[in-house]
């Protein structure tokens, strides 16, 4: 029996016990976005840390400073960078995930708690279970078990965990330009778990990422909330400017109405269009999925390049305006509106940020309104394209082929994972993207989950890699 496949066997015979730890720290609540559960991301990043350094791995915490968020000024959680080996024999690989999680309440619609997770049927449900808990605690379980059967690792591992991801990765990006040539230094590739396959039974490679603009639009009126009774129809109401601009940005067909956005957008090239073939891809499938058939495209392959390659507008929410049950007839003074825009090759953020905000500034000049309005880009992260065309991509291919037995599908992603251009700059070396989860585990959304066979096979496909990664050559090209 091979090292490989005897790590197999023992990850095999630990499935409980895995999926026991997954239980442990889904009941975390580690939401970045909720400053009363700021503590809660501080305490994940501290189980990392300790683990890891209980297998001997070398640990450096680094707290990146502070953030204002609901009006308190906090501590941002902090970047757990590690070492685990430090043989200079054998190549480094540098893997990155985030601790923290979306936010989730029993009261959006989960089955169960969010924070607890689930066995349900074959499926392990709860926040963070795919998106990136799992992942996270793949990359642990792998060395853990590599140590526990005596087999060593065949590569140098450097980490790099996070607590900011899904806020934008703030305090990130410092850490990472002032670590290049220290922690960093010596990394040969980097590998990130955390996306997902395109379907829910072949797995993938990912070598693309769309960027995120986030923006927040305030329109501001009275000073204080008003009776619809005595008031509407005779003042400017701030809700009534805000759903007129929203409506301003996108058509139900999903194309941006800000002039001058498509300007940048790289066309479609034939080579590119044979990228689209033979992908585990179906409308039938994502239509199952989003239990009802609202899909704008006709042909599936509009469908994923409106999602990986053409820039898409999504109003997220409202904030200031009446949203709890019964009919309260309020006049709300101030309202934020929330959207986003996810970029894609060419678009510089910049740009981006000019175009939306002298649209939004022209169109509310034409409402003549009295409120005042303000557009706020809350962060930028950009896109990311590489080409797979890499022996860490191969690498990558092989490991995938070891544990699933079918070659992986090349995909781009529609998400944002803004650190990997980071990382890509910054150290110089290739990045893989080798997801874990599936299409339908539910990231960001209600009832998130990841199948049993995907949190376990994924352990297997981590440790295989690191040892496809061991064996290959990483200078050569194809
Ligand atoms: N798994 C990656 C992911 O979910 N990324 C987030 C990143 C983000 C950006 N702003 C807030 N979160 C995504 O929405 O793509
Ligand atoms: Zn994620
Ligand atoms: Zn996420």
């Amino acid at each position: 029996m091979s090292t490989v496949e005897k790590y197999f066997e023992l990850v095999d015979q630990s499935q409980q016990q895995f999926i026991e730890t997954l239980r442990e720290i889904v009941g975390i609540p580690s939401v970045s976005s909720d400053a009363s559960r700021r503590s809660d991301v501080v305490r994940m990043g501290e189980w990392l840390q300790a683990r890891w350094e209980a297998i001997g791995a070398v640990c450096k915490r680094v707290d990146p400073g502070k953030q204002m968020l609901q009006g308190q000024e906090l501590d941002l959680p902090p970047v757990i960078l590690g070492q685990y080996g430090n043989d200079p024999s054998k190549k480094t690989v540098l893997v990155y995930g985030h601790y923290d999680v979306q936010p989730a309440l029993l009261e959006d619609g989960w089955e169960t708690d969010p924070f607890t997770l689930v066995e349900k049927e074959d499926k392990l449900v709860g926040r963070g279970s795919t998106d990136d808990k799992g992942p996270v605690l793949g990359w642990l379980l792998c060395v853990e078990t590599h140590k526990q059967a005596g087999i060593e690792l065949p590569v140098n591992l450097k980490f790099c965990w996070e607590g900011m991801e899904e806020s934008g990765s703030e305090g990130l990006d410092a850490v990472i330009v002032a670590e290049a040539d220290k922690w960093f230094k010596g990394t040969d590739v980097v590998c990130i778990s955390d996306n997902y396959w395109l379907g829910t039974k072949k797995p993938c490679l990912t070598h693309g990422l769309r960027g995120v603009s986030y923006f927040h639009l305030q329109v501001e009126g009275p000073g204080a909330d008003l009776h619809s009774g005595v008031f509407g129809g005779t003042v400017h109401e701030p809700m009534v400017d805000l759903v007129h601009l929203l409506a301003k940005l996108v058509d139900n067909k999903g194309r941006i109405q800000v002039p001058g956005i498509y300007d940048q957008v790289m066309p479609v090239t034939e080579e590119e269009e044979r990228t689209y073939e033979g992908l585990e891809f179906s409308h039938s499938a994502l239509s199952s999925d989003l239990k009802r058939d609202i899909v704008i495209h006709s042909d599936e392959r509009d469908t994923l390049k409106h999602r990986w390659r053409f820039p898409t507008l999504s109003i997220h929410g409202v904030e200031g305006a009446f949203y709890s049950p019964g009919d309260k007839t309020v006049i709300p003074a101030r309202v934020r509106g929330k959207f986003s825009l996810r970029t894609v090759p060419n678009m510089e953020p910049e740009k981006v940020a000019q175009l939306v905000t002298r649209y939004l500034e022209d169109e509310f000049a034409k409402l003549n309104s009295k409120n005042k309005m303000t557009v706020i880009e809350t962060h930028a992260g950009r896109w990311w394209y590489s080409s797979p065309d890499h022996p860490n991509f191969r690498a990558g291919a092989r490991a995938t082929e070891k544990v699933y037995g079918v070659k992986p599908d090349l995909t781009r992603e529609g998400g944002s994972i803004p650190v990997t251009l980071t990382f890509e700059e910054n150290l110089g070396v290739n990045v893989l993207l080798l997801p874990m989860g599936a299409a339908d585990d539910g990231a960001h959304s209600i009832n998130e989950k990841i199948d049993k066979r995907n949190f376990i096979q994924g352990i297997k496909l981590l440790g295989a890699y690191l040892h496809e990664v061991a064996e290959t050559d990483m200078t050569a090209t194809a």
